[in-house]
């Protein structure tokens, strides 16, 4: 299995080489060359697995020769055996034909859990044979950035740098990630907004001389590993409501587009997917460029779901790769536009194409804030604001034989005060976390500046 930039001009990699790369030497993101597909009868031969054995037979035709299938299932093991729930990935029903995956029950209390404790695995088992040392640098609307500290704290050859935007994700989430106290974890509060941490972060990428100097990683859903690892509660959750006999449609609340994009992935292995639904907040850029083919930044704007914060949709690049037809030089014009001029108008073609599997809504403050207040008046399920986006979009979509999963993506007690105000209800963190406020926190606050960022990290990483 081989990987191909977005752009069409970087080195063509193994999985294991765009695993460790992250962002491609031309700005690109990596996609496989080819997308493997699954017979109707293997993805039957899914039911009564576990979650885990589920796991290895999605993601094995993607690796390639990087871990033997005894190494590869012990990955897997080690990677979810921290889930507080047996099925990983539960799922609820929440309406007459509509359930709700429950992705929330990993160390972090969100859906990133499920590719970053294998990702976190992944890396040590390749960093260990080579014996190389990377520092990777992440940027977070809130959950990525807990995920990955999560993952990598304490391991000896990775130093981790979290950029998050001062002020704006909820003090759970930067608690997570000031509080862990190991020495290779690094907490920085950029004076900014997510774009401006994800637009550093790719500037390092594009550093050439300082991405090689520092062994840059990358653990955002740039990594295709990122994606991989979230294709397999598609499979797992479609097979428990009949698939591949029964289509299902998916409603993703979105932000950085990786989620979605995963789904995408699992419908073009056979995955029975009538419909994939992006769920936005008033951060609506994906809702307004799927309705008029304008993709335009209009700057972010705070919600009460901020880990979806979000303007410059980094997957969304990979999607536009595919509706163009895998026009690398397509895809490369369109994001320069994006860089000078802050948009750019998607084809006819490409719009259609992306129409014919993704659809769109979005939900305002007060609709989430209704939405968690009703569903748990309804069924006692206490939504976060993110998951409330989604079911709020799911109910908007036209009526439909078809069963609809909405992705339930962090647990309530993240976002505590969102919840409060509109069910007054204040969601408890889980037992063990149940000292989180009162840990010591370590944070650096620093400017916007690449410059200065990359100072810092040059100065704290471990040499
Ligand atoms: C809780 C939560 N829901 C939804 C999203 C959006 O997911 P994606 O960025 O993959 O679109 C995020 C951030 O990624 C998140 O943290
Ligand atoms: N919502 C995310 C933003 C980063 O997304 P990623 O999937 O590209 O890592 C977050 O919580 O940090």
């Amino acid at each position: 299995m081989r990987y191909v930039s977005t752009r069409g001009q970087a080195p063509v990699l193994t999985f294991e080489e765009a695993m460790l790369t992250g962002l491609a030497r031309d700005g690109g993101l990596y996609v496989p060359e080819t997308v493997p597909e699954m017979a109707p009868a293997e993805i039957a031969g899914l039911a009564g697995l576990t979650y885990e054995e589920a796991a290895f037979r999605v993601m094995r035709p993607f690796i390639g020769d990087t871990f033997a299938d005894a190494e590869f299932e012990s990955i897997i093991a080690r990677a979810y055996a921290g889930f507080g729930h047996t099925a990983r990935a539960p799922l609820v029903q929440i309406g007459a034909n509509h359930f709700l995956l429950e992705l929330f029950h990993g160390p972090t209390l969100a859906f990133k859990d499920f590719a970053m404790q294998l990702i976190g695995q992944l890396f040590q088992a390749a960093l260990e044979r080579s014996g190389n040392r990377v520092t990777i640098v992440g940027a977070t609307s809130g959950d990525t950035g807990s995920a990955a500290i999560e993952a990598f704290r304490g391991l000896d050859n990775v130093d981790v740098f979290i950029l998050f935007p001062e002020g704006r994700v909820s003090e759970v989430q930067r608690r997570q990630m000031t509080t862990p106290a190991e020495a290779n974890v690094h907490a920085l509060a950029v004076r900014g907004d997510f774009d401006d941490c994800q637009a550093r972060v790719k500037d390092m990428f594009n550093h050439f001389e300082f991405r090689d100097r520092v062994a840059l990683a990358g653990v955002n859903s740039i990594n295709w590993a990122r994606v991989l690892a979230q294709v397999v509660y598609y499979f797992t959750s479609a097979i428990s409501l009949g698939a591949p006999h029964r289509s299902v449609g998916f409603t993703v609340p979105t932000g950085n587009f990786g989620d979605i994009f995963a789904g995408y992935i699992a419908r073009r292995m056979g995955l029975p997917v009538e419909r994939l639904v992006i769920a936005t907040n008033q951060n609506d850029i994906l809702h307004r460029a799927l309705s008029g083919g304008a993709y335009e930044t209009h700057g972010v704007t705070p919600s009460i779901s901020p880990s979806m914060d979000i303007q410059v949709s980094s997957n969304f690049e990979r999607a536009l790769f595919e509706a163009y037809g895998r026009d690398g030089a397509a895809v490369a014009q369109q994001m320069q536009a994006l860089k000078e001029q802050g948009g750019f108008t998607i084809s006819q073609g490409a719009l259609q194409a992306l129409r014919e599997v993704f659809a769109s809504g979005r939900a305002s403050e007060e609709e989430t804030s209704a939405t968690i207040r009703a569903t748990h008046a309804a069924t006692g399920e206490i939504l976060c604001p993110h998951s409330a986006v989604g079911v709020k979009v799911a109910m908007d979509q036209p009526a439909s034989a078809t069963p609809m999963i909405t992705l339930a993506t962090a647990h309530p007690a993240k976002f505590p005060d969102a919840v409060e105000a509109a069910t007054g209800l204040r969601p408890a963190l889980p037992n063990r976390m149940a000292d989180l406020y009162e840990r010591a926190e370590r944070v650096t606050v620093v400017d916007n500046d690449l410059g200065a960022i990359e100072s810092l990290i040059e100065e704290r990483r471990a040499s």
